[in-house]
């Protein structure tokens, strides 16, 4: 939680060979990362690159093969019920419960996180606020836009005042108005709490608009690093994010059969059928 670290870290997130196989395949090889305190970092690349893999590590809901990882100064291995009292997760799939209102949503997850009986509905108030929903806040979730069950979702994940934010896809299958609402929030969220974000995206524009620092992710290994202004220098003149997504990765970010199955599914998801 916020104020509540143990020691301050300049790097939040940290990864020394993190690895993670699945039989034969290794979806996420050898990644060294430092994210630092404070900042919006996204991880950038095709379809089957290892985003989620990564992300679920450090999360830890899935353990790495070989490696290590820290989040907020915690070791994801040994340490992993600290880790998770200092984070929110996001993730890609839909979170938010249609039948029950959006303030029974975060009530849940207010519970899960162990908030104190007695904060729990400025929690809840002051996440709902933040993420502009307050006045839906007592209808059904069935009833929410794509864009609103995303900013939901992102206020559940907010009743423990996470360190760290991890934003898997955010903005996934909205329209260009909903995604922009998103962004709105998340920026807010980050220069008004100083939440660090850490971030996947397929949209270049999306990690432009958001991001300090980008990695691309290519096959399981991070192949560059850098601020989205020196990538795009490095690129060439009048080279763009997705220029760099192209040229490193052989594709582009915002198409590929895969990816608009992806988005489809959110989208056909979003509304809960
Ligand atoms: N539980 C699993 N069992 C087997 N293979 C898996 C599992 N989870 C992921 N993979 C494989 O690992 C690779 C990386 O998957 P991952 O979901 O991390 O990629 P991604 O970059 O997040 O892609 P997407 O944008 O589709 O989410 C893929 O080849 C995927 O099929």
């Amino acid at each position: 939680m916020l104020g509540d670290a143990v020691t301050p870290v300049q790097f939040v997130v940290q990864t020394r060979g993190l690895t993670r196989s699945f039989g034969a395949l290794t979806a996420v090889d050898h990644i060294d990362l430092q994210v630092a305190t404070g900042s919006i970092f996204g991880l950038l690349g095709p379809n089957g690159a290892g985003k989620t893999t990564i992300i679920r590590m450090l999360t830890t809901l899935l353990p790495p093969s070989a490696g290590e990882a820290w989040v907020a100064g915690f070791d994801v291995l040994h340490q992993a019920a600290q880790v998770r009292q200092h984070i929110g997760y996001v993730p890609q799939m839909l979170s938010a419960d249609p039948d029950l209102s959006g303030y029974e949503n975060l009530l849940i997850f207010a519970k899960l996180y162990r908030v104190p009986a007695s904060l729990r509905r400025v929690r809840i108030k002051e996440a709902l606020a933040f993420m502009g929903i307050a006045e839906a806040a007592h209808a059904l979730v069935r009833h929410y836009s794509g864009g609103m069950i995303r900013r939901l979702e992102i206020a559940q994940s907010l009743v423990n005042r996470p360190e760290v934010l991890f934003l898997d896809e955010p903005t996934m299958g909205l329209d260009p108005a909903a995604r922009h609402a998103v962004w709105g929030h998340v920026q807010s969220l980050w220069r008004q709490w100083g939440t660090t974000i850490f971030m996947t995206t397929h949209y270049m524009e999306e990690a432009e608009a958001l991001c300090q620092t980008v990695a691309f992710i290519h096959q399981g290994r991070i192949v560059k690093t850098g601020s989205p202004a020196a990538l795009k220098a490095e690129a060439g003149e009048g080279a763009t994010l997705d220029d760099v997504f192209i040229q490193l990765t052989g594709e582009s970010g915002e198409e590929g059969g895969s990816f608009s199955e992806a988005s489809r599914t959110r989208q056909a998801a979003r509304r809960h059928g």
